[in-house]
């Protein structure tokens, strides 16, 4: 009987696009993981050592870099900002495509120009990848940390801007803000501990080639 593998996979929208993935890989869970009222984390899938566990976009890295989880699916976005080095991660998924972007209400931006500023202050879940783009070009960036709805900072005159994640670009409109510049095109990858990638190379290198493979294969009609 092969160890237990255990892969981590965020809630929210990355999950239904990982699934299908998932299943070409040949990885099924059982029933209750698609079901949103289920409060189990831990499910089995169709193959016995193989359980997927469903956690927080955020959390899924770190389950991953402290090997609790061997394997796991995670946005571009959360690697950038967390930077860890115990996780390998090799494949592009090709699904959870959106972007990082500055913005800021349209009124400011009427009259803004970006090549001025020396000083900003941002609302943004990614603090430390804001900084790190400010700074590359002489700006320094005063970040305050939310976790979500960041659209509602600058109306309510917590942050003059925002960094977050655009895909429509709705949740900017219909909050009257607009998008200044891009940080960082964002998709989902494949990670792995960098330890139980070694300890365990005979199964996992296979498996991520899986991946691989199922992510350039072109999709049935
Ligand atoms: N609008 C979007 N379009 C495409 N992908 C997105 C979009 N928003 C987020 N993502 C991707 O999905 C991941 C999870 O985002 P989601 O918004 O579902 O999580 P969340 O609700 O913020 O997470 P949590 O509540 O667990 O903190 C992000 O890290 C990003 O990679
Ligand atoms: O450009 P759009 O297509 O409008 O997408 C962007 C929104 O999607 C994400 O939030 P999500 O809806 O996942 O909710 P969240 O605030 O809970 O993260 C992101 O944080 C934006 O708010």
């Amino acid at each position: 009987m092969p160890q237990p593998l255990i892969i981590a996979v965020p809630k929210g929208r990355i999950l239904k696009e990982a699934l299908p993935l998932l299943a070409r890989v040949g990885i099924e869970p059982e029933a209750a993981f698609s079901d949103e009222d289920s409060r189990a984390l831990r499910f089995a899938t169709n193959q016995p050592h193989v359980s997927l566990i469903r956690v927080r976009a955020f959390d899924v890295a770190t389950f991953v870099a402290h090997g609790a989880a061997q394997l796991g699916i995670v946005g571009s976005d959360v690697l950038m900002e967390f930077a860890y080095s115990e996780l390998y991660a090799p494949v592009d998924l090709g699904i959870g495509h959106c972007r990082i972007s500055v913005a800021e209400p349209a009124a400011l931006a009427a009259r803004d120009d970006p090549r001025g500023w020396s000083h900003v202050r941002v609302a943004t879940k990614y603090p430390s990848l804001t900084r790190r783009h400010f700074e590359a070009r002489g700006v320094q960036a005063e970040c305050v940390k939310l976790n979500g709805a960041m659209e509602i900072a600058p109306l309510l005159g917590l942050a003059d801007r925002i960094v977050d994640l655009v895909s429509s670009g709705r949740t900017l409109a219909e909050n009257g803000l607009v998008e200044i510049e891009t940080v960082a095109e964002v998709s989902a990858r494949l990670i792995v501990n960098r330890a139980a990638f070694k300890l365990r190379a005979a199964e996992l290198a296979p498996l991520v080639e899986r991946f691989r493979e199922q992510t350039a294969a072109p999709r049935a009609a």
